[in-house]
């Protein structure tokens, strides 16, 4: 693995007990230092299985994975998963599983641009304000690599281009890798270094520009991809130039993965 590699997956497979075919197929994906990953994909298209997969939550029934020695993780799952009812303050909540002083806890919310919040309850937050304490939360442990499982579920327009505008700062901030999963796709291709689409399998995988344009992509997100590619047609504004990828030279490199039976043609309309 190269120094710059934070994790990375090999044949990646994950299949439920019972099911008749994997969740997930021969996966293989790296993430380095500093790059803003994104995966997006149909619902039920495995995408917070491959996350849980990354992570160790869940067993690989193929393929391995392999981590760099240490890695720090930060990790914001799905908001869906996660008990808002429970009689907590925030306060309380930011010191769960580890304690933390009341000025880190402060700090760490005044950069999710939730300052003060630490006496209210957890269930008296919005959507948005919740967001940004869970991704408080995730940055209390220095996170090298940060993981984020939809973020943005449930937050207006102005509240979702806000959040990845705040993604954006922390990478530049901290240095941290970001791994997303997100139906944003507009929002969240502006944000990303790569973009990997699933669909049970990589159907293919670039940057956000190539992934526009891959007939793969097209098909599985029709009228909404046409957005994204005219996006990149006529508003590629966004540079990376800020963050050192080793990969730079290798933009429009992107993979299949095995058993993709659609259109491989690479053509950029
Ligand atoms: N523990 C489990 N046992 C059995 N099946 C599961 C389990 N977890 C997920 N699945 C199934 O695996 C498939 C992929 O689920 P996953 O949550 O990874 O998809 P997703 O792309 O994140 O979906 P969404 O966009 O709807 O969140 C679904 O059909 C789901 O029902």
């Amino acid at each position: 693995m190269s120094s710059a590699t934070l994790i990375r997956a090999h044949g990646m497979s994950v299949a439920h007990p019972g099911a008749d075919r994997p969740v997930i197929s021969h996966v293989d994906m790296r993430i380095k230092r500093g790059e803003i990953v994104t995966v997006v994909g149909p619902n039920g298209s495995g995408k917070s299985t491959l996350v849980r997969a990354l992570l160790g939550q869940v067993m690989l029934s193929a393929g391995r994975i392999e981590r760099r020695a240490g890695l720090r993780i930060g990790y914001v799952p799905q908001r869906v998963h996660i008990e808002r009812a429970m009689p907590m303050t925030v306060r309380r909540f930011l010191s769960l599983p580890v304690r933390v002083s009341d000025a880190q806890a402060e700090a760490v919310m005044e950069r999710t641009g939730v300052p003060g919040l630490g006496s209210r309850q957890i269930v008296a937050l919005s959507g948005g304000q919740f967001q940004r304490v869970l991704l408080a939360r995730a940055l209390l442990n220095e996170p090298e690599l940060l993981v984020l499982d939809e973020p943005t579920q449930g937050l207006d327009q102005p509240g979702i281009v806000a959040f990845y505008k705040l993604i954006e700062d922390v990478r530049a901030e901290t240095g941290a890798a970001i791994l997303m999963v997100s139906h944003d796709l507009l929002v969240v291709m502006r944000a990303s270094d790569r973009v990997l689409c699933l669909n049970g399998h990589v159907c293919c995988e670039g940057t956000p520009e190539d992934v526009s344009a891959a007939p793969a992509y097209r098909a599985l997100f029709g009228a909404e991809a046409q957005g994204t590619l005219a996006l990149y047609r006529h508003h590629h504004d966004h540079d990376h130039d800020h963050v050192a990828l080793a990969d730079k030279g290798h933009a429009h490199a992107h993979v299949h993965g095995p058993g993709c039976d659609h259109d491989h043609s690479h053509a950029r309309g």
